[in-house]
């Protein structure tokens, strides 16, 4: 659900604008925010922006993870997966933006409307999979251990 901003929040992330609160995770907080280059903006411009909590960004191991996260995000090339952005992985506030997914959350659809359907469920279930199949596969592709040349992403996890 779409929440209001607290006083606390952070007007200006990176180089957008917050908007609203989307929500919150392990990590941090998640805002819907547009580019303060107005001239650029379009309505698929919206983006959702995942702010790190100050005890995170202090902590160097931490931060290796997230920098990781962000490089795995960059090489995901799927319709299933939100796109990466934008991101500053060294900023004194680390942040990742991905392109704002309209709806709402799984939970909401169902304490709105109930169970889904038999149906419904299983391309859920579907898309679940693939996007985590192209997951696993950026992961392995972009792993110092693992050649790039030998890497397809859209193969997923063998
Ligand atoms: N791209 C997005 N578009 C729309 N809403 C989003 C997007 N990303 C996150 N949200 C909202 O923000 C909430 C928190 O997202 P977040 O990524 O922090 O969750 P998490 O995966 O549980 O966290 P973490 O990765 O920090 O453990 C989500 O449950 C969702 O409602």
């Amino acid at each position: 659900m779409i929440g209001q901003l607290r006083e606390s929040s952070p007007r200006r992330i990176g180089p957008y604008e917050t908007l609203a609160r989307l929500g919150a995770g392990g990590m941090g907080e998640v805002f819907l925010a547009r580019p303060l280059e107005l001239a650029a903006y379009g309505p698929g411009d919206l983006v959702a922006v995942k702010a790190i909590r100050n005890e995170l960004a202090t902590d160097a191991v931490f931060r290796r993870r997230f920098r990781r996260e962000a490089e795995v995000a960059a090489a995901i090339r799927d319709p299933y997966v939100a796109r990466l952005v934008g991101s500053d992985t060294d900023a004194e506030q680390p942040w990742l933006a991905t392109e704002y997914v309209v709806g709402p959350t799984l939970a909401e659809a169902v304490r709105g409307h109930g169970p889904l359907p038999a149906g419904a469920v299983a391309s859920l279930g579907e898309g679940l999979a693939r996007a985590l199949a192209a997951v696993h596969g950026a992961g392995r592709c972009t792993a110092t251990s693992s050649p790039r040349t030998s890497c397809s992403p859209s193969t997923g996890p063998r």
